[in-house]
């Protein structure tokens, strides 16, 4: 069942900026700031904002072509604010959403209220949706911004209480909202989702919901119900989407997904007998479920943007940035292993 060894493994092999002493610094830097209002106010001084309109991340498009996130210096960015019409107070909602290797606080902020074009002019910058963002961004930030958009909604979705109805109030980093009338302390909330590749030794089980675009396929998903463990979810969903009963799971990595509204995804593998993989899906849950052999998923693997309205049918696969691409990509290289060593 779950390997905690291979947990150890995977924070050991980090990357090497991870060094202990910048890092357990770094650490402890944004846990101040979130305990801290006028050491947070202080590092926004001197920070890094990235900017959203109306959720939407602001992208910049490198001289190379490749897309980063638009983070502004804040120190310009308050005039910046101030000349496109907004409230001196603005900058003062950004959300803290981490530090950069070189001990600068980073932060987020929603600019929804100023004209788009307006500030995608002055910043040299396109707000786009954060689906897109995520086949645009080829970098390591992409989590960071994904991260910054799910706090940035969950403060605009939680600003009652919801015990008195009566409004709640942020702390400068934005880590939590407390109502004033009852002291409840509210911190931004995750769902658990478990996400599964399932495969017989030789082909892997990949699904689609009705609502993806035209050709994607992916592992399946399912949330954890209230008081199931990671095995509980895992078994009952596959039961449940295609009518299978794994038997060896062993886990791979987590992550946190934005979509629909923050999901913490632990990511797991699971095998099933050859002798029982015939599927009865689900067609409420999903609209098509398959075996995919080593073959089908290489090529499916070289299609690296979504198909355009027109382009001839074709099957594709979650962005690398998704849990989904990484538990494919595995079970790949373990089957070229496996082939490799015959
Ligand atoms: N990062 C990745 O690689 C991937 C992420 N995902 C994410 O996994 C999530 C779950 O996958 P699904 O197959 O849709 O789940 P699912 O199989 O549990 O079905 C979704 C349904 O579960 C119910 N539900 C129960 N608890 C819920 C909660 N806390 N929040 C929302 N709905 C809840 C709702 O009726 C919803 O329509 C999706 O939202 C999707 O964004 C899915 C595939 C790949
Ligand atoms: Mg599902």
């Amino acid at each position: 069942m779950l390997n905690p060894l291979r947990v150890l493994v995977s924070v050991r092999t980090g990357p090497p900026s991870r060094c202990c002493s910048s890092f357990v610094s770094r650490m402890r830097f944004i846990s101040r700031l979130k305990e801290d209002d006028e050491a947070c106010a202080a590092a926004l001084q001197n920070g890094s904002v990235l900017l959203f309109h109306k959720l939407e991340p602001l992208l910049h498009r490198t001289k190379t072509g490749t897309f980063r996130p638009g983070s502004q210096p804040s120190s310009g960015l308050q005039s910046v604010l101030e000349r496109l019409g907004a409230d001196r107070s603005l900058l003062m909602e950004s959300v803290l959403i981490g530090c950069s290797e070189q001990n600068q606080a980073q932060f987020c902020l929603d600019v929804g209220g100023l004209d788009r074009v307006a500030i995608e002019d002055v910043c040299r910058g396109k707000f786009v949706d954060l689906r897109k963002s995520f086949f645009l961004l080829t970098g390591p930030e992409a989590p960071l911004v994904a991260k910054a958009q799910a706090l940035l909604r969950w403060h605009q979705t939680h600003g009652f209480c919801s015990a008195t109805g009566q409004p709640t109030q942020r702390n400068r980093a934005g880590s939590q909202r407390v109502c004033g009338s009852s002291g409840i302390v509210y911190y931004p909330q995750m769902s658990p989702v478990v996400i599964v590749l399932v495969s017989d030794g030789k082909r892997c089980l990949l699904g689609r919901q009705s609502s993806f675009p035209p050709g994607l396929y992916s592992a399946l998903a399912g949330f954890c119900d209230m008081g199931e463990t990671v095995e509980e979810t895992l078994s009952r969903e596959v039961a449940e989407e295609v009518g299978l009963e794994v038997e060896g799971v062993s886990y791979s990595s987590s992550q946190h997904w934005p979509f629909p509204h923050s999901s913490f995804m632990i990511g797991c593998h699971a095998s099933i007998s050859p002798a029982h993989t015939e599927l009865t899906v689900d067609r409420s849950e999903l609209e098509d479920a398959r075996w995919f052999t080593l073959e089908e998923i290489s090529s499916a693997l070289q299609v690296k943007t979504p198909p355009r309205r027109g382009d001839p049918p074709v099957t594709w696969l979650p962005p690398s940035h998704a849990l989904a691409h990484r538990l494919i990509t595995e079970w790949v290289e373990l089957q070229r292993s496996g082939e490799a060593g015959k």
